[in-house]
């Protein structure tokens, strides 16, 4: 039996009209949070519905923890926030999710203890009593995550959890998410939030026009490149000379030196192998006389990552 939390191998969905996901093979680990970028159209929802059986492949297998997708027993361990899903609007919210508790089969007693707490949990609170007709979109966000964390799932799959929500529920939604991970809860997260999976996800991959174009680790997609800027006071070219000599860099002059108050004024920036040369620069520069007013870190952000992997396609992810 696998070990793993997903395991996909070249599964496959091809609807009437030729679109779909083609061939998307992936592995992820218990506990892990994995999340799964890609532009409009790209099939990350359709791979979704794939893993939670609401649509059969074309062809391809997958598991979850060993069990075959869309089998009863891969059901049962999933939690499962849909794009936009519409509730019953003539329902008050804690009425649906007692709805849900019902079809998957918890008992009265335990359903009673668990959903105040749940409403509370993704920060609906008393206002479960209201209709869902009177619930904003971001409150209809809140309350799909409480129907998908009801039956305390082994994995979670969220698609778009917090597309509808302002800069404060997302921080919410993330704090959920988080915390659902340190108990060791796998995590699925189709997102065009760039900044959800910085924050969140160990892994991703970017879906485009069906097909997987990139995957890797977040942490070495964030931390690839150490580019560092320093802004300077004192400057004179003879003297990054002499600090290229000593220091082996190719310390330059940006570019972008727009912020400068007078022509000795300057942005310097190189890339550094680790953080503890940033200290032994700025002693340099500062025993040459130059005065440090600022030092800034640039990583090469996801969102980087994202626009590079899929520049030069055309609006149907085509290369052109
Ligand atoms: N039931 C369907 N019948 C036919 N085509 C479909 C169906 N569902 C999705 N598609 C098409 O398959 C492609 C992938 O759609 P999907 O919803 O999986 O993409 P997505 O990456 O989740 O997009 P978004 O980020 O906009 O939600 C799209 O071109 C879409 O129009």
């Amino acid at each position: 039996m696998s070990t793993a939390a997903i395991e996909a191998k070249s599964l496959t969905k091809e609807y009437d009209n030729g679109r779909g996901c083609r061939d998307v093979s992936i592995t992820v680990g218990k506990g892990e949070a994995f999340g799964f970028l890609g532009p409009n159209g790209a099939g990350k929802s359709t791979f979704v519905k794939m893993l939670v059986g609401l649509i059969h492949p074309s062809s391809g297998t997958g598991t979850l923890f060993g069990h075959k997708i869309g089998s009863l027993e891969a059901k049962s361990l999933i939690g499962y926030l849909p794009e936009l899903y519409r509730y019953q609007e003539w329902l008050t919210g804690e009425e649906v999710v007692r709805l849900h508790a019902r079809l998957c089969g918890m008992q009265c007693s335990v359903a009673d203890q668990r959903i105040p707490q749940l409403l509370d949990e993704v920060g609906i609170g008393k206002r479960g009593r209201d209709r869902v007709k009177h619930y904003s979109k971001g409150m209809q966000q809140r309350l799909g995550l409480a129907c998908a964390l009801l039956n305390e799932p082994a994995i979670m799959f969220l698609d778009e959890p917090s597309s509808a929500l302002d800069p404060i529920g997302r921080q919410e939604v993330r704090r959920i998410l988080q915390k659902l991970k340190e108990k060791g809860v796998t995590i699925f997260l189709n997102s065009h939030l760039l900044e959800d999976v910085e924050v969140l996800c160990d892994r991703m991959a970017l879906l485009n026009n069906g097909v997987i174009l990139r995957h890797g680790k977040v942490s070495e997609v964030l931390n690839k490149r150490m580019s560092w800027r320093f802004k300077v006071g004192g400057y004179a070219p003879i003297l990054l000379s002499w600090l290229n000599d000593q220091t082996g860099l190719q310390i330059r002059v940006s570019s972008h030196t727009e912020e400068s108050i007078d022509s000795s004024t300057v942005w310097l920036e190189a890339e550094l192998e680790s953080e503890e040369q940033v200290g032994w620069l700025n002693t340099l520069m500062v025993e040459q006389g130059m005065t440090l007013y600022e030092v800034s870190r640039q990583q090469e952000r996801l969102e980087e990552w994202f626009m590079n992997a899929v520049s030069g396609l055309n609006h149907r992810g085509e290369q052109e």
